[in-house]
């Protein structure tokens, strides 16, 4: 039974990609829903040959590429990414295997309102190639998070996170896959939770309001 339709109008989307795109269509899937509190406006990349591009036009949305090499330094770059997320209006930054650095100054102009997707449970393995590096390390606990983005890399609250084990017969591309359906899992829950309004912060830590009825998922019982 679909929870009952808020009447508060639905939070405006930008989703940032440079690659693939599969965690933008996990939230283009979440957005479908007429019941899910955000709807996506816009989505932009850096690069013309992002395969997400041509699933956002498949699911109709509109794209945008903002090409960073043909701007003479981060700044002009985010400048004008900030324009066009300025121009449709967007509430809500979510990026999507976005692999800019973002200056502190595009930060702070979009404190709060910008969320990461990370392949790893920060502050565990920030940066890249987290699951080769998990193997090498012999963890057996690996996952990933979405949280709030700082200047600082991989370093934001953390929203959501979920986590599973690692095999003893894996291989980097087969931890990625299984972390990877758990992003796709978290990231629209993350998206849900900020744009109801359930999610504040204090310092650098995200509180989730506990009358969010789906904590549970937030620290989801060990999968397979
Ligand atoms: N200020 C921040 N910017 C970004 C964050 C963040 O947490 N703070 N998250 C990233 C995403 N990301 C990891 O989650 C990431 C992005 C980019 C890079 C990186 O080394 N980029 C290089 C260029 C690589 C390329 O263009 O292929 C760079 O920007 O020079 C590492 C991790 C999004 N931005
Ligand atoms: N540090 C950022 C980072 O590593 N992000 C990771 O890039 C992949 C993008 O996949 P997608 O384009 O299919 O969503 C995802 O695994 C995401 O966590």
């Amino acid at each position: 039974m679909n929870a009952p339709q808020s009447t508060a109008p639905r939070k405006r989307v930008a989703v940032l990609i440079s690659g693939r795109g599969s965690n933008m269509e996990a939230l283009i899937a979440a957005c479908a829903d007429p019941a899910f509190p955000a709807g996506i406006v816009s989505v932009i990349s850096n690069r013309a040959d992002a395969k997400g591009l041509e699933r956002a036009q498949a699911a109709g949305l509109s794209t945008t590429v903002i090409d960073h090499k043909a701007f003479a330094g981060r700044e002009p770059f985010e400048a004008a990414l900030s324009a066009h997320i300025e121009a449709v209006g967007a509430d809500i930054i979510c990026l999507a295997g976005f692999m800019r650095l973002l200056t502190a100054g595009f930060v702070t102009r979009w404190q709060d309102r910008m969320i990461n997707i990370h392949p790893s449970l920060i502050p565990a393995f920030r940066g890249l190639h987290t699951h080769e590096r998990v193997i090498e390390a012999g963890v057996r606990v690996h996952g990933c998070t979405v949280h709030f983005v700082r200047a600082e890399m991989d370093d934001g609250p953390i929203i959501v996170q979920a986590a599973l084990p690692v095999r003893p017969d894996d291989t980097a591309d087969s931890l990625g896959a299984r972390v990877l359906t758990r992003e796709h899992q978290i990231y629209p829950l993350a998206l849900r939770l900020l744009a109801e309004g359930k999610v504040r912060v204090e310092g650098n830590r995200a509180i989730i309001d506990a009358a969010a009825d789906d904590i549970t998922l937030i620290n989801p019982p060990l999968s397979a």
